[in-house]
């Protein structure tokens, strides 16, 4: 697929992910493979509106995260991590975004490491289609150096597509397809909610 296809997907799901307020503040960031020998990838420009749609939105790396070639942008401060999936992965999307229900729920089960959810119909979303189905989102801690962060994030990624949560900052989702990455994290984020629903209400699953 050309690079501008791959743009105008990535374009797409940015706007979808902005029209569901997820990108507050000009939190999270995007990722997209564009090639894979050699590994290069498109990954949002840092500190952007990411409601808005312009023509520097996206910058093109290396395995490494750095530019190619004559570029203005600047990677986003986060694009270790992409740089981490893409590099253990098939995955050809990864997708980062802050909601207050990811924060939420990843301070309340830091303790354990993990949230853990089973009996939900939403998990056939993530591809678990048996019915005793258990799924853990793996929860590490925060760290302002990004390079500490990325390291503490690898060792979570296992298959090509995952998910993991930072303690009170967000959540990192990849997929084989866009499409793919994308529906994992809305239903993630389904289950975050619902979870946080019934805990309002009184009921501690
Ligand atoms: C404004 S939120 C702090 C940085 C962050 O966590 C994030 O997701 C956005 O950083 P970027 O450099 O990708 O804009
Ligand atoms: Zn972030």
């Amino acid at each position: 697929m050309s690079l501008t296809a791959r743009w105008l997907e990535l374009a797409e799901i940015k706007d979808e992910l902005a029209a569901r307020d997820w990108f507050p503040g000009t939190s999270g960031n995007l990722a997209i493979r564009v090639s894979d020998d050699p590994l290069e990838f498109l990954v949002t420009a840092s500190g952007r509106d990411k409601r808005k749609r312009t023509p520097d939105d996206f910058v093109h790396v290396d395995a490494g995260g750095r530019l190619i070639g004559e570029q203005t942008g600047k990677p986003s401060a986060e694009t270790l991590l992409h740089v981490e999936v893409f590099n253990r992965t098939d995955a050809t999307c990864s997708l980062h975004v802050h909601t207050v229900d990811n924060n939420v729920i990843s301070e309340l089960h830091a303790a354990t490491g993990e949230v853990v959810f089973t009996g939900q119909e939403i998990i056939k979303a993530l591809g678990f289609w048996d019915e005793d189905a258990v799924v853990r989102v793996p929860i590490i801690e925060n760290h302002a150096d990004i390079p500490t962060l990325a390291a503490a994030f690898a060792p979570h990624i296992h298959a090509n597509a995952g998910a993991v949560l930072i303690r009170n900052h967000g959540i990192t989702v990849w997929g084989e397809t866009p499409a793919a990455a994308k529906r994992y994290l809305e239903a993630y984020e389904f289950l975050f909610s619902y979870t946080l629903k019934l805990r309002a209400l009184g009921v501690h699953s």
